[in-house]
């Protein structure tokens, strides 16, 4: 799914109205009536009090035309405009008319001086205070306005997005935003949704499609892209009948050290489980027996060293190698890695001690191939680009460190982040159980056995991280969180890929319909 930014939402609204030939105005109350339809559903026309908050912009003419639809389908309703600016949009003001004509008198006005609307904890607020136009810190009042709708523990319903809140910063403070239980953004879910500073402002969200200009969906690049089942079905290769080890390319795992083997053993099981060819692992000597013995599809070179990688040299031509794993940062690891990197061209993929080697030696980054993917975690992360203000100051640092480099940062974290240059990735799968030893190992050797079977770079990290996420999903299914451990994402990679290709299941009315056919034909046959 796109992410569009609020520039391109507002273009596509143009755009939207001018294609269709309808007015700005019958663009909102089609987005108003998504919002009272989706309402109306769940509550069937139950008497809760409905408090709506209106700001005197687009957004509150959002929320206007909502209340109309309650109040014209006989729910409770209060309607308020929550009056901090003079400046009222048309759309606003049309919708302001038109609810006076349906309930023959004005909403409520809130200003700096009135007191606020009591709110019962089982009522409903409906928050169209600011949308994507927030340009500045709302006022005090205002801000104590959102305080009140959090105190009153009322359930919260947010249009276009929690008021308050930025599509693309943080705000100073916690309390200048609308603390929402569910938003219903339009046409597009929103970046901040996935970041963890500002996730929080909204317990759950939706996207509600409000019918844009379809050839401007399709067309407009974004800079932000949602990965799921849908995006990346198209980035996976169908296997050829006539293909054989050979095509699916040779991984080398380079890692591991005395006490944490375990590590290049799931990243090369992982390499082999997503569909490389051959897997080698290249691990120190003491790596040798506990590799053979649980993992004996794996081939291995060992170093000259017993318990730490000191000389990385092989006779192999692998198509990839996914590096770093459980390696130490041994001082001779660390000359062995800038002798490897001053001559090697092909392909990596660079986690874990790979990663902090890298950023105790800031030059060796300009060795690496174009490309390569790295997969820090946050404390890895702030070891190569420093310190970060917030989430997004974070997204541009890691922007200007792809672009300076010409490499792949996957961001891990609980929505795991692929940076190419100004794009991100946003991955859609994974859940808390993955929050676990040894999961990253699989996540590199996954990615390393993607780009093994030919997937470039940029799609073997999206497609991974998504397999990744997918696989972990349907482990935790019969495990929960907390037992869920690496091995058993490997094992359950094979499912992840089927996944992609399953039916939804049908609604259980028709599943029963067509049983019932079945049953009946069967019974004229006889
Ligand atoms: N066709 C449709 O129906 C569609 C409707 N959409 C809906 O429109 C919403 C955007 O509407 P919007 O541009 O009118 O902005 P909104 O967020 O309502 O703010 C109102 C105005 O308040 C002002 N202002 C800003 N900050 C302020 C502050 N702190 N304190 C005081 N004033 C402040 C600022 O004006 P300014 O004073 O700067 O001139 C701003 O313009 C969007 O979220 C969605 O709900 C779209 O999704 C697409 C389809
Ligand atoms: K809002």
């Amino acid at each position: 799914m796109k992410i569009f930014s609020d520039k391109q939402i507002y273009e596509g609204d143009k755009l939207t109205a001018k294609k269709q030939n309808i007015t700005s105005t019958e663009l909102m109350e089609r987005a108003g009536i998504q919002i009272f339809n989706w309402l109306h559903l769940r509550m069937q026309g139950a008497q809760v009090p409905i408090h709506v908050f209106c700001g005197i912009g687009n957004n509150g003419g959002n929320g206007l035309v909502v209340a109309r639809h309650l109040i014209n389908h006989g729910y409770h309703v209060n309607t308020y405009v929550v009056n901090f600016s003079d400046k009222r949009t048309r759309d606003f003001l049309c919708n302001y008319d038109l609810i006076k004509q349906t309930t023959k008198k004005w909403p409520t006005l809130i200003g700096p001086d009135d007191d606020f609307p009591e709110i019962g904890p089982d009522d409903i607020i409906i928050d169209a205070v600011f949308g994507i136009g927030l340009n500045r810190p709302a006022d005090d009042w205002v801000v104590n306005l959102f305080q009140h709708f959090k105190v009153s523990k009322a359930f919260t319903l947010s249009v276009d997005i929690p008021s308050g809140m930025k599509t693309d910063a943080v705000p100073a403070d916690d309390n200048n935003v609308v603390w929402a239980n569910h938003t219903l953004s339009f046409q597009s879910t929103k970046l901040a949704f996935f970041l963890p500073d500002t996730a929080k402002f909204t317990e759950q969200w939706e996207v509600l499609d409000i019918g844009f200009d379809r050839e401007y969906l399709i067309k407009t690049q974004t800079a932000v892209d949602l990965i799921g089942k849908q995006e990346v079905l198209p980035i996976y290769k169908p296997r050829d009948k006539f293909s054989h080890k050979g095509t699916f390319g040779h991984a080398l795992i380079i890692g591991g050290s005395y006490g944490k083997i375990g590590a290049a053993i799931l990243a090369s099981r992982s390499a082999l489980s997503i569909g490389a060819g051959l897997v080698t692992a290249f691990v120190p000597k003491c790596g040798y027996i506990p590799i053979q013995s649980s993992f004996p599809e794996a081939m291995i070179i060992t170093d000259e060293q017993e318990e730490w990688i000191s000389n990385i040299q092989f006779t192999i031509t692998p198509t990839v190698i996914g590096l770093g794993v459980g390696m130490g940062t041994e001082k001779a690891t660390a000359e062995a890695l800038q002798v490897f990197l001053t001559t090697n061209k092909t392909p990596l993929v660079i986690d874990a001690d790979g990663i902090n080697l890298l950023s105790k030696n800031k030059d060796l980054l300009k060795l690496l191939p174009q490309n390569t993917v790295l997969t820090p975690h946050p404390k890895e992360l702030e070891r190569l680009i420093g310190v970060w203000k917030d989430d997004f100051d974070k997204l541009k640092k890691v922007k200007a460190f792809s672009k300076k480099y010409h490499l792949i940062v996957v961001i891990k974290g609980a929505y795991t982040l692929t940076v190419l240059e100004d794009k991100i990735y946003i991955n859609s799968t994974g859940n808390p159980g993955l929050a676990t030893a040894g999961t990253g190992d699989v996540l590199t050797g996954v990615i390393t056995g993607l780009i093994a079977q030919g997937y470039d770079s940029l799609a073997a990290s999206v497609f991974g991280v998504y397999l990744h996420g997918k696989s972990a999903d349907i482990a935790v299914q019969g495990l929960g969180y907390e037992a869920m451990t690496a091995t058993h994402v490997i094992d359950t990679l094979g499912d992840a890929y089927l996944n992609l290709f399953e039916q939804p299941e049908p609604p259980k009315v028709e599943a029963e319909e067509k049983e019932g056919e079945k049953k009946e034909k069967k019974s004229k046959t006889k």
